[in-house]
């Protein structure tokens, strides 16, 4: 589903490369944290997956497409079937939870029809039943993430990427993202999470790509958070 082989990105004015010759597949309906201290490329990879920069060298395929070749008027295309979460939600605040979910689906064009029968059940998959109506500032932080978890999701994505999701949540409200994360996944959503919360990690034993320096230093199947950074 995503495949790097060899790929290198270095920022211009960095002398130092974000990503060092990283390779790495993961299969459809995996789910993978990145791990590594800060600076390590966690976010490169990731902005790599979308698109969103270029490598300097290698190649990287994603959902079977390879991403040098891809033209930039099918970028959207690519991210669309591609739904992100962030530490930071953002929702917008102006809309209520059922809008900002209805929202992803009305920009690309989904009719009234089936936005209001798919909508209701997103938000109760990631458990906000009964909140539809709430603004995101009536809301706490754990629920305004399952918003955004809704948002990523209702498109029935490929990939799930996030960055940091439960990094401004409380332990024991991140318990709760997580088995969102976990029912998201087990709908067959190839689900990658970079992360600095090693509770969750180990707690979660799933595979675990660890960077430091921009290369790989660990692989893991059902592995743990590792050294603290
Ligand atoms: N837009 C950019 N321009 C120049 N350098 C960048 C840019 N984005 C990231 N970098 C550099 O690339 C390296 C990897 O950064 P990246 O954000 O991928 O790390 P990270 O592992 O996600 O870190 P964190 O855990 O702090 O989010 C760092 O040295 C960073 O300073």
């Amino acid at each position: 589903m995503i495949h790097f082989d060899n790929v290198s990105k270095v920022y211009a004015n960095q002398n130092r490369p974000a990503l060092d010759h990283v390779s790495v597949d993961v299969d459809k309906g995996e789910f993978v944290f990145l791990v590594g201290p800060s600076g390590s490329g966690k976010s490169t990879f990731l902005r790599l997956v979308l698109k969103e920069e270029r490598p300097n060298s290698g190649a990287i395929h994603v959902a079977g497409k390879d991403l040098s070749r891809l033209s930039n008027f099918k970028v959207p295309h690519l991210r669309r079937r591609i739904g992100c979460v962030f530490q930071d939600f953002r929702l917008l605040p102006n809309k209520n939870v059922y809008e900002n979910v209805a929202f992803a689906l009305e920009v690309i064009g989904k009719p009234r029809r089936f936005i209001r029968k798919v909508v209701p059940e997103v938000i109760e998959l990631v458990g906000l039943e009964g909140k539809a109506h709430r603004m995101p500032d009536e809301l706490s932080g754990g629920e305004q993430q399952r918003v955004a978890m809704a948002r990523a999701f209702v498109n029935r994505p490929m990939i799930l990427l996030a960055d940091e999701p439960t990094g401004n949540i409380d332990p024991a409200t991140s318990i709760g993202i997580m088995k969102v994360l976990d029912r998201i996944n087990r709908t067959g959503t190839t689900v990658l999470m970079a992360t600095h919360d090693a509770a969750i990690v180990d707690s979660m034993r799933k595979r675990v790509v660890e960077l430091e320096d921009g290369k790989i230093v660990r692989d893991q199947s059902r592995g743990v958070y590792g050294q603290a950074y």
